[in-house]
């Protein structure tokens, strides 16, 4: 699913209005239909509506909510806070079709402000995505009044206050909702972890702007949904062999964390690969023989730690990272293999970390590496960034840069690809933020690059893989009780 900034989504909403045609009213209409047959599913009709309206478009839509729900037998008060003298036409023209159903009250200032029952379900049309600046006088105490009170909030579009896509303040007022319905494309402001208090749950209405403006319009933010994430799987045919689907090798492991290893090995074998080996230091032979006995194993010279790189001519995919520390022996082994590798490759946990510590390295990146950094690991290769708006752009910045893929790792990790654009994943919960689960992504992805994927799609699928797992574990589980190991009992397609 495309992800479009603000000004592409009044260009799609202008084009549609000239073209499908439809009057703006019309749409307005529609769109609030939509959010309306979302809203009943919700709730019911025997509870207080609260709807608190601006004079834009976002209010306009607030007003024919109303209406609406006032049809379906809905008891619904309207407040309109007077933040300018002026209003949209649309906001006029909803204004007039509302007043034969109800009466609104209107809030100059705070001495306006209504008590509001424990029970009203409050619906936020104050500001949308024409947001331009900071909400400040009537919108912000209203905004503090609604976010200080214990009742649920549904924001139409996106939360008052919110910006769509650019950073907010610290001390903006902006609507904190448990949930958002967001017109025909999710806002790049929902990927940013920074404003979860500020989205909660969030949903897409289909309000039919046009499909040949939508496919017709580059932009550089995906949503990674089902669809999507399914239709980049390769099935399987009926005559193939294990040699159809690639032999991997993960180098992985030292004295302590041989864990690490066993962990992204099994995710491996469980992803589809035809043949994997992996190469641990000494201490760590019988432990992983016994562990996995599907994998192969080569056994560094080093007793705790990988120090000679095997030789690697015969694999198809490489991974290396995983519990694999920072010694000498190992900053030169990473080294030789950037040298040698003619295949796929990926780089995660202390590889990456030594990759920061010897930035000469960065240079001698195959193209189209896939990179798997957590938050800090990015920070350590990339620099530090002041808000998550800008270390995106410094992850666009160094995947063209290095002409590689990076997996920026958390809730709705973001695969940013060598030409800069972005893909969020949209699986997986908070029960994956445990040890180890990092290292089953390794896993999966080293084992798709194996069997053929283009790093891209195998970035993208192992991210979304990854995170489906995740949320089959929980369902089983429940967050706090799941490890990294029941996300890999759950792999598979
Ligand atoms: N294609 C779409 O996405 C559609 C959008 N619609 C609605 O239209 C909304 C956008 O409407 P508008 O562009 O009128 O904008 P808003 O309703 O978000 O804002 C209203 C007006 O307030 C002013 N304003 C901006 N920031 C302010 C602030 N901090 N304090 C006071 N005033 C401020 C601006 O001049 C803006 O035009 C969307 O969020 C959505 O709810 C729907 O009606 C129909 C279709
Ligand atoms: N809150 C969360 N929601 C979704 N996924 C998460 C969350 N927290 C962590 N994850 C996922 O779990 C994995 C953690 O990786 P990482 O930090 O490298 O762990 P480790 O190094 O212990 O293996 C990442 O793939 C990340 O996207
Ligand atoms: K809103």
């Amino acid at each position: 699913m495309k992800i479009f900034k603000t000004e592409q989504i009044r260009q799609a909403d202008a084009y549609t209005i000239a073209n499908a045609p439809i009057s703006s009213l019309d749409l307005m209409e529609r769109a609030s239909n939509t959010f309306v047959r979302w809203f009943c599913n919700q709730f019911v009709n025997t509870r207080p509506i609260g709807i608190f309206c601006g004079k834009g478009n976002n209010g306009g839509d607030g007003l024919a909510i109303a209406r609406l729900l006032s049809e379906k037998a809905y008891q619904v008060k309207v407040y309109i806070v007077e933040h300018s003298e002026d209003a949209s036409e649309d906001f006029h023209a909803n204004f007039i079709r509302l007043e034969n159903h109800l009466t609104s009250f209107k809030i100059h200032s705070e001495v306006d402000l209504p008590q509001i029952p424990a029970n009203m379900v409050i619906i936020d049309a104050m500001l949308g995505s024409g947001l331009s600046r900071a909400a400040t006088g009537i919108l912000a105490e209203v905004i503090q009044k609604l976010n200080d009170a214990p009742n649920k909030i549904v924001s139409v579009d996106i939360a008052s206050g919110l910006y769509a896509d650019r950073q907010n303040e610290k001390e903006d007022a902006i609507i904190k909702p448990h949930c958002t319905v967001s017109f025909q494309f999710p806002k790049l402001a929902f990927m940013m972890p920074q404003n979860a208090e500020f989205v909660g749950n969030w949903f897409v209405a289909d309000i039919g702007l046009s499909e040949n403006f939508i496919s017709a319009t580059p932009t550089s933010y995906f949503y990674t949904d089902k669809s999507e994430a399914e239709c980049k799987i390769i099935p399987r045919k009926k005559f193939s062999h294990k040699g159809t689907f690639g032999h991997g090798l993960i180098l992985a492991g030292s004295h302590g964390k041989m864990g690490a290893a066993i962990l992204s090995g099994r995710a491996c074998l469980r992803s589809g690969i035809g043949l994997l080996s992996m190469h641990i230091p000494g201490c760590g032979y019988e432990i992983m023989q016994i562990s996995i006995p599907e994998a192969m194993v080569t056994v560094d010279p080093d007793h705790k730690h990988l120090s000679k790189l095997p030789q690697i001519e015969s694999y198809s995919a490489i991974g290396i990272g995983p519990g694999v520390g920072k010694e000498k022996v190992t900053v030169q082994l990473l080294a030789t293999l950037l040298k040698q590798i003619k295949t796929r490759l990926l780089i995660d946990a202390d590889a990456l970390n030594i990759l920061s510590e010897n930035p000469y390295l960065l240079d001698h990146l195959p193209e189209k590496t896939v990179l798997t950094p957590h938050p800090k690991e990015f920070q350590r290769l990339a620099g530090e960034s002041k808000n998550e708006y800008e270390r995106l752009e410094l992850a666009r910045d160094f995947a063209k840069k290095h002409k590689v893929i990076i997996c920026l790792k958390g809730a709705n990790t973001a695969v940013v690809l060598s030409n800069g654009d972005v893909h969020f994943n949209s699986t997986g919960n908070a029960g994956m933020a445990t040890g180890g689960t990092g290292d089953v992504l390794t896993g999966i992805i080293t084992s798709l690059l194996a069997q053929g994927y283009e790093p891209e799609d195998a970035a993208i699928l192992g991210v979304y893989q990854h995170g489906l797992a995740g949320d089959k574990a929980s369902e089983i589980k429940g967050q706090s009780a799941m490890i990294a190991s029941d996300v890999i009992d759950k792999l598979g397609w």
